[in-house]
């Protein structure tokens, strides 16, 4: 049984002088960090509220914090700070510095998401529907939480930091965060409400209510930002990336699973549609997504000087839809995953395909991710992923991709009832869209893989070679 706890809820005065010269150090070498290859100028804080103070054996602190670089205020990431006077050798990889000003003078700081008890906190937090400071605990009042779950932190390559409770939950803490309704809270709940049982039904949710407007990046600014989701843990659910390296690997047929995931994300999308608003996409609604697939393909191709000679032949892609539309073609738009691959899809024990993390790309503005996308947009990631599987094996096995490419399809339209194949414009255009973020993706975070999209370039600029 947990220990009960009685969280501090105070604010803490010069707090951040005192990590402002480590967290400067420490943040951008963060995986989750969004802003690499730019120095951070500075810091402000958008909310401190300590849980437990740092006069005791471990304090603990709740931070808000955007990180300048350059002009314009910066993102705003949460931090989970540790207090503790020195740090036992099991959390040494979670040292963010030892303390040389300020309040915290003398003490050493550390991400406290490496430590048990912190995150038994976090829980008991959630469980109990906790208000502490500016934070908000929220759940699902039909499940249940038992208290006194042990917890693990996923040591993964994640874009944000999860934790794991005697795999009966696990814990998404969101670490750059913008205000607003959070797809990957939205829409689980959106298909939780809708009965279906393709998405992990959301257990509880972590806000934190800043009560005014404190700087975003769209329309749903409104002062309240969604900071975690704790949902049903998967236990010996495997993920279609590591399933579909392991099957490669082996040299056996991939087909059927993709198949079955076909099926999977059609239905997904169809419970969506019933859930959430949809919209037809008429000329100026197309125009305008031609003009964001052209506008991030000249950045892009800024950013990342080997795209260069493929942009004018990548750019027809675009016009060709741009075109369609000027004839009067219309498409049918709806809420999508948004950044769907097979690192998104879990197998679960009993064989069913599993859809998770519903953020959309981290890097898009929250506003954009919500809008309502025709559903080719998560199939064309489906596809660029089969093709991502198959360049990653040594050797690469384009034969692979192109089967479960066409097994992914056909399981689609098994369900949805429409083949995506159908509008060959329309899926080149996002598989092009999608390919060319992942160069920017790759160059910023994993230099090494950049030719795997690259390869992929060259073929879509190219799409009547054999
Ligand atoms: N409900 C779940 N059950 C089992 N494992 C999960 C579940 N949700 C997420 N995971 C694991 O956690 C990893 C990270 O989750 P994800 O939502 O993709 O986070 P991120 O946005 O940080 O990439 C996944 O790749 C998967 O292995
Ligand atoms: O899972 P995230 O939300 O963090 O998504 C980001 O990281 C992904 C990599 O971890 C990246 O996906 C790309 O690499 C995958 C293999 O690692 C591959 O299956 C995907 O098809 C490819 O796009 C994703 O784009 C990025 O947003």
């Amino acid at each position: 049984m947990a220990e009960t706890v009685t969280l501090s809820g105070k604010t803490v005065p010069g707090l951040l002088a005192s990590l402002d010269p480590l967290l400067r150090e420490w943040l951008p070498r963060q995986r989750w960090f969004a802003g690499k290859g730019r120095p951070v100028t500075g810091f402000s804080l958008v909310a401190a509220t300590e849980l437990l103070p740092a006069e005791s054996r471990l304090g603990l602190y709740h931070l808000l914090v955007r990180a300048r670089q350059g002009p314009g205020p910066g993102d705003c990431y949460q931090l989970l700070i540790g207090v503790r006077e020195a740090l036992p050798p099991r959390l040494a990889p979670a040292l963010i510095g030892h303390v040389a000003q300020g309040p915290l003078t003398g003490r050493t700081v550390f991400d406290a998401l490496y430590d048990a008890r912190p995150a038994e906190v976090l829980l008991e937090a959630l469980r109990t529907e906790a208000r502490v400071g500016v934070l908000r605990c929220e759940r699902d009042p039909g499940q249940e939480i038992r208290p006194g779950l042990v917890p693990r932190r996923l040591t993964g390559e994640q874009s944000n930091s999860s934790v794991v409770f005697g795999d009966t939950f696990i814990l998404k803490l969101l670490r750059r965060v913008v205000p607003g309704v959070n797809p990957d809270l939205e829409l689980p709940l959106a298909l939780a409400r809708e009965g279906c049982p393709r998405v992990p039904p959301p257990t509880a949710w972590l806000r934190a209510d800043l009560g005014e407007s404190h700087g975003g990046d769209g329309q749903d600014e409104d002062g309240s930002y969604v900071l975690g989701v704790l949902q049903p843990y998967l236990q010996g659910a495997a993920d279609g990336w590591e399933l579909a390296l392991r099957e490669l690997a082996k040299g056996e047929d991939f087909t059927a699973e993709a198949r079955a995931l076909g099926r999977a994300t059609a239905e997904v999308h169809g419970a969506l549609a019933r859930a959430l608003p949809t919209a037809t996409l008429g000329h100026g609604q197309t125009g305008h997504m031609v003009e964001g697939m052209t506008e991030r393909l000249d950045a892009a191709a800024q950013a990342v000087p080997a795209l260069r000679p493929y942009a004018p032949a990548l750019r027809t892609a675009f016009t060709a839809l741009a075109d369609l539309a000027a004839e009067g073609r219309t498409w049918t738009a709806q809420r999508v995953h948004g950044d769907l691959h097979l690192g998104q899809c879990l197998r679960t024990s009993s064989g069913e395909w599993t859809l998770i993390d519903f953020e959309g790309e981290p890097a898009r503005p929250l506003a954009e991710r919500r809008m309502p996308q025709p559903t080719v947009r998560d199939v064309a990631g489906m596809l660029r992923s089969f093709d991502y599987a198959a360049h990653s094996a040594d050797p690469p096995d384009p034969g692979w991709a192109h089967a479960c490419r066409a097994a992914y399809c056909s399981g689609y339209a098994e369900a949805a009832g429409a083949d995506p194949r159908a509008d060959p414009v329309l899926l080149r255009a996002y598989e092009t869209d999608k390919a060319v973020y992942e160069v920017v993706y790759e160059a910023r975070h994993r230099p090494d893989w950049l030719p795997v999209p690259l390869s992929a370039i060259h073929r879509l600029a190219a799409p009547d070679l054999p």
